[in-house]
Order: structure tokens, then C-alpha cells, then sequence
């Protein structure tokens, strides 16, 4: 019988957003697991900061000592409390004691996962983190393991729930910032300094984790270009809808190949405008959904709930599972896989594409002068589209596609010239044939 073989004990750090409903599904269905482990998961504890806010939790389990919890008699430790310390140390004790650790931290394992991973495998213990990404969607997994065979050239996608449903809002009802965001707070997507969120830093570390595992390579947040939704104000959103495209914060992991064939892995955050009828614009709320092109499986897609505590717990709990059925058979799960190590392309060398919008001068000879600024760089024009009179004269323009370097160097540029009254809005396009 399952229920009278040796438990697999768990320790708990955290119960806020997720941890609440991982211990809340783990008291639910106990049989469940305990079949799908082949033994039964007992929870030995639960580390909080404030024990009197948790009247769910039973009071025999209930500690502000997450060290000593950690140090006890657990097989496999959950940690739900983010950020990069006490987390650090406390998920680097348990893996030097042999104990696997199931993890949500995006931040702590895009700055510090190899020395996990080096920690785990030193002490024949496993990490999993699924719901570091897109949350309940099953994304790294497929990365680590289902396509460990094929090679993968690119991952793009929506991976930050709580600026997708601000994004969604403004482009749909017109609503505000700030009203947006802290409704995203009380549905539990943004994260306790929602900055993390709307500044990209959140899906900056998504993007780190993604293109390590697509590109067997480390790549760090560090190495990624960041930049968040700050800008986007109604003006992008309105010459978006103009040009019956959308704005979406996307993070865009790439091998890109030089004409010579040398390889690079090119990691990217930023706001940029798709076409509508491009499956990421339908993508609203906290959904989260992923493209992966890899070279035999051809173009895949993932989505689904990218935040929220129940999501989130089932992505923890699946993690859960496979940690602890390995304990029960002796078993282990995938290692680190950094054998590629490509060097990390800078975003001034990455090739991108832009949308600028002018208010012009209405004299003739403007648009010469425009375009000759792109001539002057190497930049290629895709379209252009001249409106309006007087007062209102407009210029937009779509690049082919350049490096980010001269496309920016470009735009100060058509800035400077005495023509160009306002420069409206610049955003990168992405999602169409360049
Ligand atoms: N909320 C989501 O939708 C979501 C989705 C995916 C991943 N994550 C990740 O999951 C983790 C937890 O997120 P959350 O939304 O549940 O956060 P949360 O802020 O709701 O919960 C964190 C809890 O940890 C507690 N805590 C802080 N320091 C502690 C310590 N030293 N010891 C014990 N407890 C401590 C806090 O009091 C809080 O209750 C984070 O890494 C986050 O990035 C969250
Ligand atoms: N704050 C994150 C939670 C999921 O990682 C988001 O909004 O997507
Ligand atoms: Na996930």
C-alpha cells in the first residue's frame, strides 16, 4: 500500500499568492499525490514571516525559523518566498544537504542558477522551476527535456501577466496606468515591488531562464536589454491601432547567425507592435503565451494562465511530483545543459525593426530630408505614410530590418532636423516577414 510507504517530507518557504494554494491543493487531494509520487507527501512545515496571518495554515506547521525548517528532516524543499536573499542561501543549504528544491524564483535563478545547478548536481540533487516562467503553461519542461533533441532558433512571447493585462486594458477600454496596475495586484499577478513588472525586470529574468535552456547557454538577466511599459502612453497605442497593429511587452530569445556562420544568443525585453491578426495580439489579461521556433519541430506555441496563485501552484505542484518521485525511486532529473556557451550579442548589434511617427512641418521636400537620414544609415524603408495638412502633417514609417544601433543613431538624427516638429512615437516591430 502507497499510504503505508516512507512519506516524502516537504518543507514549505513561503505562503503568500502561490504558497497558499500549494499547501491548500496538497491537503486536498493527498491521495492523489501520494499515487502519482508512490508515496505519501507529507508537509513538514511552513516558514512565514508573520505567523498570526496565516489562520489556514495549522499551527503545528506554522514557523519564522526557515533556516532550522531547512535543515530538518525534508527530502524536497518548495520555496514560495522570491527574491534573491534569504532565498539564495536558504535553497543553496538545502541542495549542499542533498535536498531537491522546487522553485518559482525567476529572479534568484537568472542571476545565481548555475550555482544552483552546480549545487544540486554536486549533492545528487535535483531543482525544478517551471513556474519560474509563463506560470502554469508547461514551457520549461518541453525546453529541457521534450525538445532536447531538436535545436531551437528562437523563443518570443508574452511572458509578464501583470503589464499584458495593462497593455490590454489601455489598448481595449482606454483605461488608465495606474488604476490597471493595482488591479493587478489584487488579482495576485504583479509581484510585491510591481516596478519588477512594469520596468521588464520580471520578464527580463524570464527571458535569461528561457534562452539559457533554448540555446544551452548561460545567459543571465544581465545579459539580457531590458525595457518596460513606462513609455507606452495612448500615443504608441493610437499609432499602433493606425497601422492595425498592437503594442505588446515581448521577451525575444534568438540565434542569430553572421554571414561568416558564427553563432550568437540575442535576449531581449521590450515593448513592440504586432500585427492584429498576429496569434500574440489576442493575448490578453494575465494570459502569458509563447512561440518556439526550433528547426524539426517547426513552430510551436504555448498558453495559458501565466500568473495567479492557483495557476501557479499547479506548475510548483507538477515540479513537486517529479522531485519527489524521484526520491522514491532513486531517480534524478535533467541537469544543467550549458554546452553551447555562445557569446551574448549586444541589443546595438541585434537586428530589429522600427515604427517612427512625426509630426512634420507640412513643406515640401520634408520627406526627402526624412528619407535621406535613412539612407545616410543603411536603413532600409518598408513603408511610408504621409498625412494630414498644416498643422497636422504626420510622417510614419516602417524599417526593413537593421541593427538596433542604426536605427536609433536614425531616429536622433531625424530628430535634429528643423522639419520634424515632434517625434511622436518609435517602437520596434516584430511578429511580420521583415
Ligand atoms: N503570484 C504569481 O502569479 C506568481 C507566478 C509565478 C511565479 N511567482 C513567483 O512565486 C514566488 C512567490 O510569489 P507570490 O506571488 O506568492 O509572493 P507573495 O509576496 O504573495 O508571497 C511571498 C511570501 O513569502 C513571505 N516571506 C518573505 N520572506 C520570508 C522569509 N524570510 N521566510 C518566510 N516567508 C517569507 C512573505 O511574507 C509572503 O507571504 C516569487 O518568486 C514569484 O516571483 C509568482
Ligand atoms: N508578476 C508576474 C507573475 C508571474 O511570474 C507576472 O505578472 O507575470
Ligand atoms: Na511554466
Amino acid at each position: 500500500m502507497i499510504e503505508d510507504r516512507e512519506p516524502i517530507r516537504v518543507a514549505l518557504l513561503g505562503c503568500g499568492t502561490v504558497g497558499t494554494e500549494v499547501l491548500r491543493l496538497l491537503r486536498e487531494y493527498p491521495t492523489e499525490y501520494a499515487a502519482r509520487t508512490g508515496a505519501p507527501v507529507h508537509v513538514t512545515g511552513v516558514a512565514v514571516r508573520r505567523p498570526h496571518k496565516h489562520p489556514e495554515v495549522p499551527e503545528h506547521l506554522l514557523t519564522t525559523d526557515a533556516e532550522s525548517l531547512v535543515e530538518g528532516n525534508a527530502d524536497v524543499v518548495v520555496e514560495l518566498v522570491g527574491g534573491i536573499e534569504p532565498a539564495r542561501s536558504l535553497l543553496s543549504r538545502a541542495l549542499h544537504a542533498g535536498k531537491s528544491v522546487v522553485t518559482a524564483n525567476k529572479a534568484l535563478l537568472a542571476e545565481h542558477g548555475s550555482e544552483l545547478y552546480a549545487a544540486a548536481d554536486a549533492n545528487g540533487a535535483d531543482i525544478y522551476f517551471e513556474a519560474a516562467v509563463a506560470g502554469a503553461i508547461p514551457l520549461l519542461r518541453p525546453l529541457r527535456e521534450s525538445l532536447a533533441g531538436d535545436r531551437i532558433n528562437r523563443v518570443m512571447g508574452i511572458v509578464n501577466g501583470t503589464s499584458n493585462y495593462i497593455l490590454s486594458a489601455m489598448d481595449s477600454t482606454g483605461a488608465g496606468y495606474a488604476e490597471t496596475l493595482e488591479e493587478a495586484g489584487q488579482l495576485g499577478y504583479a509581484e510585491a515591488d510591481p516596478t519588477a513588472d512594469v520596468d521588464g525586470f520580471d520578464a527580463a529574468a524570464k527571458a535569461a531562464i528561457l534562452a539559457s535552456l533554448a540555446f544551452h547557454t548561460r545567459v543571465t538577466a544581465f545579459d539580457v536589454h531590458r525595457e518596460g511599459i513606462s513609455e507606452v502612453g495612448a500615443g504608441e497605442i493610437q499609432a499602433a491601432r493606425a497601422l492595425d497593429r498592437t503594442v505588446k511587452l515581448l521577451a525575444i530569445c534568438e540565434r542569430v547567425v553572421d554571414e561568416d556562420g558564427s553563432e550568437s544568443v540575442s535576449a531581449r525585453v521590450h515593448p513592440a507592435m504586432i500585427p492584429r491578426d498576429h496569434p500574440l495580439a489576442g493575448v490578453s489579461g494575465a494570459f502569458n503565451a509563447v512561440f518556439v521556433e526550433a528547426e524539426s519541430a517547426g513552430q510551436l506555441m504555448f498558453y495559458g494562465q501565466g500568473a495567479g496563485g492557483a495557476p501557479t501552484a499547479s506548475a510548483v505542484l507538477g515540479d513537486l511530483v517529479a522531485a519527489a518521485r524521484n526520491v522514491v525511486v532513486s531517480g534524478k532529473g535533467p541537469r544543467e545543459s550549458a554546452h553551447a556557451q555562445l557569446p551574448v550579442r549586444s541589443m546595438d548589434r541585434t537586428p530589429t525593426r522600427y515604427h517612427i511617427s512625426l509630426d512634420v512641418a507640412d513643406k515640401p521636400g520634408v520627406l526627402s530630408q526624412v528619407a535621406s537620414m535613412f539612407n545616410e544609415h543603411d536603413v532600409s524603408i518598408s513603408v511610408v505614410r504621409q498625412q494630414g495638412r498644416g498643422a497636422d502633417a504626420s510622417l510614419v514609417v516602417v524599417t526593413h530590418t537593421a541593427s538596433d544601433a542604426a536605427l536609433r543613431r536614425t531616429v536622433d538624427k531625424i530628430a535634429g532636423l528643423s522639419a520634424v516638429l515632434e517625434v511622436v512615437s518609435v517602437m520596434r516591430v516584430e511578429g511580420e516577414p521583415s
